[in-house]
């Protein structure tokens, strides 16, 4: 069983250490920091890596800084049309950010 998803197209990212940080709404805001995620593919629900929380931080969409898109690996532009296309019309998000800790 896994605790959060990602789509399949992020998997090289996470597992790389290159994104470091997730934008999600309301209903995965429960996360703690310290607590280890098991992570599935989005598509398939097939585990592929086990991520810590490192913080979980409330953030406007308007707040969204190039600081955010670089932990995203994207940029400010392209994290911005990620979220609306999965996220339309949400204001609200939550930043979780996180550091690998075992690769499947
Ligand atoms: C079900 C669901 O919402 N799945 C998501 C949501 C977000 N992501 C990724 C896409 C971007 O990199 C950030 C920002 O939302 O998080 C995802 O992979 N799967």
């Amino acid at each position: 069983m896994n605790d959060i998803t990602f789509f399949q197209r992020f998997e090289g990212d996470i597992v790389a250490g290159r994104k470091t940080i997730t934008l999600r709404d309301v209903s995965e805001s429960h996360f703690t920091a310290g607590q280890q995620l098991r992570v599935g593919r989005y598509e398939d629900d097939v585990y592929f890596c086990t991520i810590e929380v490192i913080s979980v931080m409330p953030v406007l969409l308007g707040q969204l800084t190039d600081e955010h898109a670089r932990q995203e690996n994207m940029t400010l532009p392209q994290l911005k049309e990620v979220i609306a296309d999965i996220y339309p019309g949400l204001n609200e998000l939550y930043a979780i950010v996180f550091r690998l800790v075992t690769a499947a």
